[in-house]
C-alpha cells in the first residue's frame, strides 16, 4: 500500500482520526429516510414510499436531474423550526462521528419558501442546531445560502432580499441546482450585488457543465471558490489556472459516483487534481442519497486511487486552508493535523 500504511484498517483509522473540515454539503440532502419518514408523519405528509427500504431503493440516479427530482421531493417533509433543527443537529453528530471540527454547509431557501416555509422558519432551526453543535463538540460552522439556478435571476434576487435580516448568520451565498443550460452568467448581477455585502461567493460549476462554465464563474461570479469542477481537467489552460490561484476545488466523490459524472471509482480525478496543484478537498455533497458521509467520501477515493499518507494529509490541510475561517482558526486546525504528517 502507498506510504507506510499496512492494511486498509490502517488508512481507515487514520482518515478517522484527522481533523477535517466540510466545504460542500446540502443540509436538506442529509435528510436519512428514517428521518423523512419521523417528519412525514409528524407533519401529516404524504410520501410515495412505503418503507426506508423503498426509499433507498429509490435512490437509483443516472444522472443530476434525476437525483434533483428526488432531493426536492424528499425536503416537502420540511416545514416547522424543530423540522429544520433536527435534520441539521443529525448531520452535525454524523460530522462529529468523522472528526470533522469545521463545517461550511449549503441550504436552498427557495425550495422551502416556494412550498410556504417562512425563511425564517428554516434558518431559525437550522443556526439553533449549529449553535448546539459548538456548545456540544467544539465544532464551529458556517452557513452558505444556494440560489437554484433552474429558476430565475429575479428570484434568486427576491431570495437575497429575505436573507438581509440575517446576514450576521450568512457567510456566503452559492449557486446549485441544475447545471447546464444555467451558466453563471445567468446570475452575474445577484452575485454582484452578494459581494458588495461582503459574502463569500462559491458556485456549483463544472459537475456536469463545460469547462466554459468553470471561467463563468471565476470571472463573472469572482468565486472564493468551486464547488465539484471536476470537468476543468478538459481544459489544460484552466487547470493552470485554478493551481495558480490556489483556488479551492470541493470535490464529491460519492456524489460523482451515483450522479455518473464518474463511470467507476476507480477512475475518479481525485488524485489528478491533487498532482496537478489543484486545492481539492473531499466532502459527502448530499450524505444520505449518494451513501456515505466524510470519511466515506475519502475512504472510498483512498483505496480506490491508493491515497498516499501524503495524499491524506494534503486533502485535510486544503480543507482548512480552502474554509472562510480567519487566519488564527486556519493555523490551529492546520497545527493539529501536523501531528499526523
Ligand atoms: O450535487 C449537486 N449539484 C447541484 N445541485 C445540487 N443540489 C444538491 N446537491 C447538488
Ligand atoms: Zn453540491
Amino acid at each position: 500500500m502507498a506510504d507506510g500504511f499496512a492494511s486498509r484498517e490502517e488508512r481507515a483509522a487514520f482518515i478517522a482520526g484527522v481533523p477535517k473540515a466540510e466545504l460542500h454539503l446540502h443540509i436538506e440532502g442529509s435528510l436519512e429516510p428514517e428521518l423523512m419518514f419521523e417528519l412525514a408523519q409528524r407533519n401529516n405528509v404524504a410520501i410515495p414510499f412505503a418503507s426506508v427500504e423503498e426509499v433507498r431503493a429509490a435512490y437509483a440516479f443516472s444522472n443530476l436531474q434525476d437525483f434533483l427530482d428526488i432531493y426536492y421531493q424528499g425536503m416537502g417533509v420540511l416545514h416547522t423550526e424543530q423540522d429544520f433543527h433536527d435534520l441539521t443537529a443529525a448531520y452535525c453528530a454524523r460530522a462529529d462521528a468523522d472528526n470533522v471540527r469545521h463545517i461550511e454547509i449549503f441550504f436552498d431557501p427557495q425550495g422551502h419558501t416556494s412550498r410556504g416555509v417562512a425563511f425564517a422558519t428554516v434558518i431559525a432551526g437550522i443556526t439553533r442546531a449549529l449553535d448546539d453543535a459548538r456548545t456540544t463538540y467544539g465544532m464551529t460552522s458556517k452557513l452558505i445560502l444556494c440560489f437554484l439556478r433552474h429558476l430565475s435571476e429575479a428570484d434568486a434576487e427576491a431570495t437575497l432580499d429575505e436573507a438581509l435580516p440575517y446576514l450576521d448568520r450568512i457567510a456566503g451565498v452559492g449557486l446549485d441546482s441544475s447545471e447546464v443550460g444555467h451558466p453563471p452568467s445567468k446570475f452575474e448581477r445577484v452575485f454582484a450585488r452578494a459581494r458588495g455585502l461582503g459574502l463569500k461567493i462559491v458556485a456549483h460549476a463544472g459537475e456536469e457543465g463545460p469547462p466554459a462554465y468553470v471561467h463563468e464563474a471565476l470571472d463573472l461570479l469572482k468565486v472564493d471558490r468551486i464547488d465539484h469542477g471536476n470537468r476543468s481537467l478538459e481544459d489544460p489552460a484552466l487547470v493552470r489556472r485554478l493551481a495558480g490561484e490556489g483556488m479551492t476545488l470541493t470535490v464529491c466523490p460519492l456524489s460523482n459516483l451515483k450522479l455518473c459524472v464518474v463511470g467507476d471509482i476507480a477512475d475518479h480525478p481525485l488524485k489528478t487534481m491533487l498532482d496537478a496543484g489543484l486545492h481539492a478537498t473531499v466532502n459527502s455533497d448530499d450524505p444520505s442519497y449518494f451513501g456515505g458521509y466524510v470519511n466515506a467520501n475519502y475512504l472510498a477515493v483512498a483505496d480506490a486511487l491508493d491515497l498516499s499518507r501524503a495524499d491524506l494529509v494534503a486533502l485535510a490541510r486544503n480543507s482548512f486552508t480552502g474554509s472562510f475561517l480567519s487566519d488564527a482558526e486556519k493555523a490551529r486546525h492546520l497545527a493539529a493535523i501536523d501531528a499526523y504528517a
